[in-house]
C-alpha cells in the first residue's frame, strides 16, 4: 500500500534509469537496493568510492546516493562524473556543517540518519523528477542557443527601469564582445549605434514603449571598426506596468550588401555608374510629381554623342568605355554649376541610357529656359579634347530638350519627346541643341495617326508591291528587279514608304510587312516562271527591325519552302548603317543567310561608314552605290571619283555592283566608263506594278 503510493501520484519513471548507491554498509545497501528496485529504478551498488568511480565508466546513473562518509575528493570527483546527474548524501540530521560543505561541493540535496524508508521512495521520485526538468530545460536552452547562432538571431530583455540588457548568446556575438553584465551591455550597445540611426532608433524603442511592437535596421560600430546592420524587433510584454522590453536581433549585414550589390546592377549603369534607364525612369516620375505640386517645370535632355561609334570601332572598346566615363564626370560637372543654371537641385539626374545615349533631368525649374542654358554648358564641357589611347579626340553630341508641362505631363512621352527633338539636331548637322516645338508635337500626332491607319492597312490589304528593274549595264538587259512596297491608301492615294516604313519600323509593325513583302515577290517570281518566263532575281530591302528580328531566318526559310522559289533567285538588301550598328551581330546572321544559298546586297552604300575590315569577311555579293553620289557624277568631280573608287573596290573584292538612281544617258555613260555591273533608275523604268514589269522582262533597254 506505502509502495504503491508513488506510482498512484506520480510519473512513473522509466524502466532503464539507473540509481547507483555507494555505501561500504552491506545492510544499508541491500534495504536501498529494494526500495529503489520497488520504487521501478535500477540499483547500481558500489561498495566503495573507487568501485563507483570505475562502475561510472560503463554506467550513466540517473542518481547517485553517497552514503557513509566519503572523503571531500571522493564526494568531489562522483560529482564531476555525474555532472548531469544530481547526487544525494545521507548525512547525520545535526551535522550542519557537513551538508553546507556537500553543497559547496555540487551535491544536489541530503537525506538524514536515521532513514525514512517510507518517505524515500517518495524523495527519490521527486529529485528525479526535478532532475528530469532541469535537464530538458538545459537541452531547451542549447538548441534555442545553437537554432539562434544558426539564424544569426539573437534575443535581449531590456530592463528600462535599470537600463540594463540581458542578452543570449548569439546578441554578444553580433555584436562582437564577450559575455558581460546587463549593465556593461546596455552601455556597449549605447555607444555602438551609428550616430545616424540613432534618432530613428530611439523613436522605435519609444513606440515599442508605449505598446507598438517596433521593427528597425540600423548600424552600430563594431570592434575593429567595422560596420554592422542589424534588424531590431522590440516589443512590450509580460504584465502590465512591466518595466521590460523584448524583443529579437538579427546580423542583415551580408544580406544588405547583397541587395546593395542587386540594387547597384538593377538601377546603375555598370561602365559609368550613372543611373540607367530604370531608375532615371522613377526619379524623372517623382520630379514630375513634385513639379505638379510645386507648379514648376522640369526639362528633360536627350543627349547623343554625334562620333561616338567611329571613335569606339577605330580605338577599341577599352578607350570607347574611358570616352563614356568621361563624358558622364563632364555631365555631372556641367549640372552642378549653379552659376550658369541659376538654380540647383539635388534631384537632377544625369543617366546613361545605353551605348551612347544620355538623359539629363533638370528638375524644380522656375524657368525653362534655364535648360537651353545648361544643354550650352555641357555642349561647351563635352567638346574640349581628351586623349585616348594616345589620341587627341575631339566630341560633339546632339541634344534634344522637352519640358514639363509644356511638352507631356508623362515620363513617357517627355522622354520620347525629348529624343525626337535630339534627331532634329542630328537632321539638322549635329552638335547642337533642340527644344521640342510644335512643329515635331504635330510631326508626333501625325505619327501616331499613321500607326494606327497602318495597323488597319495590314490587316485591310492596303498593300502592294511594285518592282523596279535592275539592267545588265554590258547586254542592257533586265538582270532582277527591286521589290519596293507601295500603300494604296483608300484616301490618299499612293503612300510614299519613305513616310510609312519609319513608322512600321518603331512600331515593329515592319517585321508582319517584311514577312508580307518576302512572300509576294517570291509568289510574283513563280507567278512568272509558271508564265513561261526565265527565272528573274528579285531583290527585297531587310530594314533594322527586320535584321534583327530572330524569326527572320525561320520566316525566309518558311517562305521558300511554301512557294518553291530556289533562293539563288532572292535577294536581300541590307543597308550598310544596319550592318555596321553590329558588324558582329551582323556577319552572323549573314552567313547564315548566306549558307541558306540566299543573295546579299550593301544597299546605299557611301552614305555610312564601313569597316573595310568587315566588308571584307560579309559573306555579300553586290554593293549598290547610293542614288545621292550618282545624281551627281556627271558634275562633281568629288562624287565621280567616290563612285568609280567604289566600283574597283567592289571589284576588287569580287562582288557585283549596281548603281541606284540613274536617271540620265550621261550618268549610265560614265558608269559604263568605270566598268559598272548594274545600272538602276528612271532612265530605265521607275518601280511599276507587277503587270507593267512582266513586259520589262524580256525587253531590250
Ligand atoms: N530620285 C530617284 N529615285 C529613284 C530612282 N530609281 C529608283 N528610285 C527610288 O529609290 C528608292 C530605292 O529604294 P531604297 O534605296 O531601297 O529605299 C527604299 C527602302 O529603304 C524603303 N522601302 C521600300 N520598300 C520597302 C520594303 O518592302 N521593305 C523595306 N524594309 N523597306 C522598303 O523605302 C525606300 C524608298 O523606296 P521608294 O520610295 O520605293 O524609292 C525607291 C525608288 O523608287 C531614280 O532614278 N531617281
Amino acid at each position: 500500500m506505502q509502495r504503491e503510493l508513488p506510482n498512484q501520484h506520480m510519473n512513473r519513471p522509466g524502466p532503464l534509469e539507473k540509481v547507483m548507491v555507494i555505501a561500504s554498509d552491506a545492510d544499508f545497501c541491500s534495504r536501498m537496493h529494494s526500495v529503489i528496485e520497488d520504487a521501478g529504478y535500477e540499483p547500481v551498488i558500489a561498495g566503495s568510492s573507487e568501485a563507483a568511480i570505475v562502475l561510472m565508466q560503463d554506467v550513466l546513473p540517473a542518481l547517485v546516493i553517497l552514503a557513509g562518509e566519503p572523503d571531500d575528493a571522493t564526494r568531489h570527483s562522483c560529482c564531476r562524473f555525474v555532472a548531469q546527474a544530481p547526487v544525494i548524501i545521507v548525512a547525520d540530521g545535526h551535522d550542519v556543517e557537513a551538508i553546507r560543505e556537500a553543497f559547496d561541493q555540487g551535491v544536489t540535496d541530503f537525506i538524514t540518519r536515521p532513514v525514512d524508508w517510507t518517505l524515500l521512495t517518495l524523495r527519490l521520485q521527486y529529485i528525479l523528477r526535478t532532475s528530469r526538468t532541469m535537464q530538458q530545460a538545459r537541452t531547451n536552452e542549447r538548441l534555442l542557443a545553437e537554432a539562434q547562432r544558426i539564424a544569426n538571431l539573437g534575443n535581449w530583455a531590456w530592463d528600462l527601469s535599470c537600463d540594463e540588457i540581458e542578452v543570449s548568446d548569439q546578441s554578444c556575438r553580433i555584436f562582437g564582445v564577450p559575455r558581460t553584465s546587463p549593465g556593461t551591455f546596455y552601455h556597449l550597445f549605447q555607444s555602438a549605434i551609428h550616430d545616424d540611426d540613432r534618432a530613428g532608433f530611439d523613436r522605435a524603442i519609444h513606440q515599442a514603449v508605449q505598446g507598438h511592437p517596433a521593427d528597425i535596421e540600423f548600424r552600430i560600430h563594431v570592434q575593429g571598426g567595422q560596420e554592422k546592420t542589424l534588424l531590431m524587433h522590440a516589443e512590450r510584454s509580460g504584465p502590465a506596468g512591466s518595466s521590460h522590453l523584448f524583443g529579437t536581433l538579427q546580423n542583415i549585414t551580408e544580406r544588405k550588401k547583397t541587395e546593395e550589390s542587386i540594387r547597384r546592377l538593377a538601377y546603375f549603369d555598370t561602365v559609368t555608374g550613372l543611373p540607367n534607364r530604370t531608375l532615371f525612369s522613377e526619379h524623372l516620375k517623382a520630379a514630375l510629381a513634385k513639379a505638379s505640386r510645386n507648379g514648376t517645370c522640369v526639362a528633360v535632355m536627350f543627349l547623343d554623342l554625334d562620333n561616338f561609334k567611329r571613335i569606339n570601332d577605330s580605338l577599341g572598346h577599352v578607350a570607347g568605355d574611358q570616352l563614356l566615363k568621361e563624358v558622364s564626370v563632364r555631365l555631372q560637372q556641367s549640372i552642378r554649376s549653379t552659376d550658369v543654371a541659376a538654380r540647383e537641385s539635388s534631384d537632377d539626374t544625369v543617366a546613361r541610357l545605353g551605348g551612347d545615349e544620355f538623359t539629363v533631368l533638370l528638375t524644380d525649374m522656375a524657368d525653362a529656359s534655364h535648360a537651353g542654358v545648361v544643354a550650352e554648358r555641357i555642349l561647351d564641357s563635352l567638346s574640349k579634347p581628351l586623349m585616348l589611347a594616345g589620341n587627341r579626340v575631339s566630341i560633339t553630341s546632339s541634344i534634344g530638350i522637352a519640358i514639363y508641362p509644356d511638352d507631356g505631363h508623362e515620363s513617357d512621352v517627355l522622354l520620347k519627346h525629348a529624343d525626337a527633338a535630339m534627331y532634329q539636331v542630328k537632321y539638322k548637322g549635329r552638335n547642337g541643341v533642340f527644344f521640342y516645338d510644335d512643329e515635331l508635337r504635330r510631326r508626333s500626332q501625325d505619327r501616331i495617326h499613321l500607326e494606327g491607319e497602318l495597323v488597319k492597312a495590314l490587316e485591310r490589304d492596303e498593300m502592294t508591291l511594285f518592282y523596279q528593274p535592275k539592267i545588265d549595264a554590258n547586254s542592257s538587259t533586265v538582270s532582277g528587279f527591286e521589290a519596293l512596297i507601295r500603300w494604296i491608301h483608300p484616301e490618299r492615294g499612293m503612300v510614299s514608304p519613305i513616310d510609312f516604313i519609319p513608322v512600321a519600323e518603331d512600331s515593329g509593325l515592319i517585321v508582319p510587312m517584311g514577312k508580307w513583302v518576302i512572300r509576294t515577290a517570291c509568289r510574283q517570281h513563280v507567278a512568272w516562271l509558271k508564265a513561261g518566263l526565265p527565272p528573274v532575281n528579285i531583290s527585297v530591302n531587310l530594314s533594322c527591325h527586320q535584321f534583327a528580328d530572330h524569326h527572320l531566318l525561320a520566316s525566309i526559310e518558311q517562305i521558300l519552302a511554301e512557294t518553291g522559289v530556289d533562293p539563288a533567285y532572292l535577294e536581300f538588301e541590307i543597308t550598310e548603317s544596319v550592318l555596321m550598328k553590329d558588324a558582329e551581330a551582323a556577319l552572323q546572321v549573314l552567313s547564315e543567310m548566306k549558307a541558306m544559298g540566299l543573295k546579299l546586297s550593301v544597299d546605299d552604300f557611301g552614305t555610312g561608314y564601313s569597316s573595310m575590315s568587315y566588308l571584307k569577311h560579309f559573306p555579300i555579293d553586290v554593293l549598290k552605290i547610293d542614288r545621292s553620289f550618282v545624281l551627281d557624277i556627271t558634275t562633281d568631280e568629288q562624287d565621280a571619283t567616290i563612285t568609280s573608287a567604289i566600283i574597283s573596290l567592289a571589284g576588287a573584292l569580287g562582288l557585283a555592283v549596281v548603281a541606284e538612281g540613274v536617271e540620265t544617258r550621261e550618268q549610265l555613260d560614265f558608269l559604263r566608263q568605270c566598268n559598272c555591273d548594274q545600272v538602276q533608275g528612271y532612265l530605265f523604268s521607275p518601280p511599276v506594278p507587277a503587270d507593267r514589269a512582266v513586259h520589262l522582262i524580256t525587253k531590250q533597254f
